[in-house]
């Protein structure tokens, strides 16, 4: 179990605020963010840049958690972001977050976010594939503009994870795949299109990755490319993104490494290849997602009825379930879960945590080691900050959970529980006479 912070009460607190407290006061299900672990994972990433003064941009992944109140956070602290609709550069905006330390990713964006992305003056374009193209081309000539773009890569590198979540293999829907001469073949439609600003390229291996190997091989793979545009194409980037998908702790079983060793790796890779190859260093991008936003991460339940199968085992239910986290129901993700108003209370017992969705596989976790929960109890899941609320749904027309940052004992209410009224929808317009 990893360190938990606790006050006189023995309540669970987070970043100095009383877990309980705010169970109580905003209800449950509830989702509470520490700032403060947030903001010590963007200095680890940024830190080791920094210190070898090389031009690099932190671009979160709002995929991950993509909220206003965040993004002004993240603003503060330096970071960019990588946006994947017109929904998230919306909020975005919104928040005040420069358009132009935007990264717009995506392998099937519209016309109309394409064309949204141009009127704002988003940052970035990830050109993923021909179609995007050739629908900039014709935005770029209607509304005479040019446009900073990078080439998302398909590296033929699989990274050791869920396959849900591999995207670098050379079967995915994401990029131009190199081995085909696809990414030559992009890099030529842009080159030849002045209103392309290239400022260089990109991969994405994958998600929840524990080791350098996969980021070394990419970056290698990358300026390898870069290497041979330049030889076959006169073209030198300015930027090499190497994506995210920096792993974190979930469960005892992961032990992912220090961000500073992630950069590491990566920085000694792309230096060592660059000069190899006689490339002057560009600027490196990495866009870590869940580990920014993960482990700052807690879910709080209040615990229901207690169903006790004898002989087989008991089932405890919270107050949320698959529609607030579907992790554990579509990957079988494992979460650590403590009891927040006794955490030093001893286990007694292993329970199945299930939710209240209508549905057999909405199960939080399989087997929590527990001390004996009531109902009433209030739950912390641990690390879920990241993937969880983002892929939150309404299912059996539950309102998705309020959020709450903490930092410094100071709590802040930034998102709203969706209630009832929230889910309405329009009356049937059909003529009473007539009409079938
Ligand atoms: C292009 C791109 N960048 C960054 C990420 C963030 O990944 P993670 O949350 O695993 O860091 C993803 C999602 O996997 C992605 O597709
Ligand atoms: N949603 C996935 C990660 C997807 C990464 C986005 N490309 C998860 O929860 O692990």
């Amino acid at each position: 179990m990893t360190n938990l912070a606790t006050n006189s009460a023995g309540h669970l607190t987070i970043g100095g605020c009383d877990a309980v407290e705010l169970a109580h006061q905003y209800g449950t299900p509830l989702v509470v963010y520490d700032l403060g672990i947030i903001q010590s994972q963007v200095q680890r990433f940024q830190q080791v840049f920094q210190e070898e003064g090389v031009e690099h941009a932190v671009c979160y992944a709002s995929k991950a958690f993509a909220n206003k109140a965040l993004y002004q956070f993240l603003n503060r602290l330096g970071c960019h972001a990588d946006v994947v609709s017109a929904g998230e550069i919306s909020m975005a905006l919104a928040a005040g977050f420069p358009a132009e330390n935007l990264v717009f990713h995506g392998n099937n964006k519209s016309r109309e976010e394409l064309e949204y992305a141009l009127e704002v003056g988003l940052g970035t374009i990830a050109l993923d594939n021909f179609h995007e193209i050739d629908l900039l081309e014709e935005l770029l000539a209607e509304h005479q503009q040019n446009v900073r773009v990078i080439l998302r890569i398909t590296p033929g590198i699989s990274a050791h994870t869920h396959e849900y979540i591999q995207t670098g293999q050379v079967d995915s829907k994401f990029g131009f795949d190199l081995q085909s001469g696809q990414a030559d073949e992009a890099l030529e439609r842009v080159l030849a299109n002045p209103a392309f600003d290239v400022l260089g390229l990109h991969a994405h291996i994958g998600s929840q990755i524990f080791e350098e190997a996969g980021f070394e091989m990419a970056g290698q793979t990358l300026v390898d490319l870069a290497a041979h545009w330049q030889e076959e194409f006169g073209f030198t980037p300015r930027v090499i993104d190497v994506g995210g998908g920096f792993g974190i702790r979930y469960t005892e079983d992961d032990q992912p490494l220090p961000p500073e060793q992630f950069v590491r790796a990566i920085l000694e890779t792309i230096k060592t290849a660059c000069r190899d190859k006689g490339l002057p260093l560009p600027a490196i991008w990495i866009e870590p997602g869940r580990s920014l936003v993960g482990p700052a991460g807690y879910s709080l339940y209040t615990v229901g009825s207690r169903k006790e199968v004898p002989g087989i085992r008991t089932y405890l239910a919270l107050d949320g379930g698959m529609g607030d986290n579907i992790r554990p129901a579509l990957y079988q993700a494992d979460y650590e879960a403590v009891l927040a108003n006794d955490v030093h209370a001893a286990v007694t017992e292993h329970v199945r945590l299930a939710g209240k969705y209508c549905e057999s596989g909405d199960i939080l976790i399989e087997d929590a080691p527990m001390p004996s929960a009531q109902p009433g109890d209030i739950v912390a899941i641990l690390a879920t900050g990241a993937y969880g609320y983002s892929m939150a749904s309404n299912y059996n027309l539950n309102g998705k959970p309020a959020v709450v940052f903490v930092h410094n004992g100071q709590y802040y209410l930034v998102t709203r529980r969706e209630e009832p009224v929230d889910l309405q929808q329009y009356d049937l317009d059909l003529p009473e006479e007539g009409a079938l």
